[in-house]
């Protein structure tokens, strides 16, 4: 972190300033510390898909300068008076949101992430009136409530990727009561979240297929990640033998495709769980749907309560996730080859390790 005066904290992140989604250092302020936030010196960061979708301005919404980053682990170095959950010293995560109204029926049942006003942790707007910005950064100030401790047991860079990637697919095999050991599960796209997907479905007993653009990935996906399956979506054979097989599917794909290869994939009462975020309409004919009563449905990460068990399960399951650790001066090539799905399978960018104070 850089200076301290009486009321604000001068950090320095990396941003990006317009839709080419170049990152660069940019000096800002955080907000004073009011008596519920956490203060955190930030250690590591992931780099989900969601951030190339945001600093390219793919949904139309993107607000410069932008830091992005959520999938943040750091330090506290400070906490305000009415915080009781965590103390300096503590490792922490922060995830996708950093606040919500507490009033609605998604905050009041505790799944806080569909509320309607909730606050993303970048490229939005606090209480404040001051822009939210993310985790590639020296520093962030957060409510306690959007905080979680990161139990003993997982490494820190290890953690990262499970505070978007993890509890993104845990959280719908939860609710759409997919847990049960024995269920055969499909994930479409090996990437950050697809990854996770095939470790946290394998860890709950499922027999897992993934369903990849290319053959490129399978010997990794059967002998280093456990899939017991993989299909090519182009190979019209593998698709047609696997028809009617799954009890799911996890879509991470993060662009236009076609749904009903996949929904033909599906046994009856299937579920097509939708991840990736698209622009633009995706189509399937009714009787796809109809004849199986199968379900297109989607899932935005997950609440506060299922992080901090996507965390204990992982250090029960004795889950890790893949990453290639890389100091914030590569950021820009990572972006670049997660752009073009050259990662193994989460860079997670060593902030703390970086010396991002001296960039400035
Ligand atoms: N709903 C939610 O809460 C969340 C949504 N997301 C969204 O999920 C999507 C995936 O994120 P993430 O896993 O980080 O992304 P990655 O880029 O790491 O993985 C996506 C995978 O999809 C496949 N893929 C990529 N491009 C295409 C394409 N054009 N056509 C077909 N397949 C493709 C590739 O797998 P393969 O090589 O196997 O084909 C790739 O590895 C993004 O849109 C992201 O914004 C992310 C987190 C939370
Ligand atoms: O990576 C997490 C964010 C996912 C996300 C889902 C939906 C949406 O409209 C977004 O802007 C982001
Ligand atoms: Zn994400
Ligand atoms: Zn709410």
């Amino acid at each position: 972190m850089g200076s301290v005066d009486a009321s604000e904290t001068t950090v320095t992140g990396w941003a990006a300033r317009d839709a080419t989604g170049h990152l660069s250092p940019y000096t800002y302020t955080l907000r004073k510390t009011g008596p519920e936030d956490v203060v955190l010196k930030v250690k590591y960061c992931g780099i989900c898909h969601t951030d190339i979708h945001q600093v390219k301005n793919d949904l139309g919404a993107s607000k410069y300068p932008m830091v992005p980053g959520h999938e943040v682990v750091g330090e506290v170095v400070e906490v305000g008076p009415e915080v009781s959950k965590f103390r300096a010293g503590d490792v922490v995560g922060v995830g996708v949101i950093v606040g919500c109204c507490r009033d609605c029926r998604p905050c009041k049942a505790n799944v806080e992430q569909y509320c309607n006003k909730k606050i993303w942790s970048y490229n939005d707007v606090y209480t404040d009136g001051k822009p939210t910005q993310g985790g590639f950064a020296s520093a962030m100030v957060v409510d306690q409530k959007f905080v979680v401790k990161i139990p003993a047991g997982l490494a820190p860079e290890q953690a990262a990727p499970l505070l978007c990637a993890g509890v993104t697919v845990y959280s719908p095999l939860k609710h759409f009561g997919l847990m049960t050991p024995g269920l055969r599960g499909g994930i479409l796209g090996l990437g950050g979240v697809g990854h996770m997907g095939v470790k946290v479905a394998k860890s709950m007993g499922h027999h897992v297929t993934v369903i990849s653009s290319s053959n490129k990935k399978r010997a990794e996906a059967m002998d280093d990640l456990g899939a017991d399956a993989y299909l090519v979506s182009s190979d019209a054979d593998q698709m047609a033998a696997a028809a009617d097989s799954l009890d799911y599917i996890i879509d991470t794909v993060p662009a236009k495709h076609p749904l009903e290869p996949y929904l033909a994939l599906l046994k009856m009462d299937g579920k097509l769980v939708l991840m990736g975020v698209i622009a633009e309409p995706l189509s399937f004919v009714s009787p796809m749907v109809m004849l199986g009563r199968k379900t297109i449905t989607g899932s935005f990460i997950g609440s506060m309560d299922e992080t901090e068990e996507v965390l204990q399960f992982c250090v029960d399951k004795g889950l890790t996730s893949q990453i290639e650790v890389v100091k914030m001066d590569y950021v820009n090539q990572a972006f670049e080859r997660l752009e073009r799905n050259d990662v193994r399978y989460r860079f997670v960018v060593d902030v703390g390790g970086s010396n991002i104070e001296d960039a400035a």
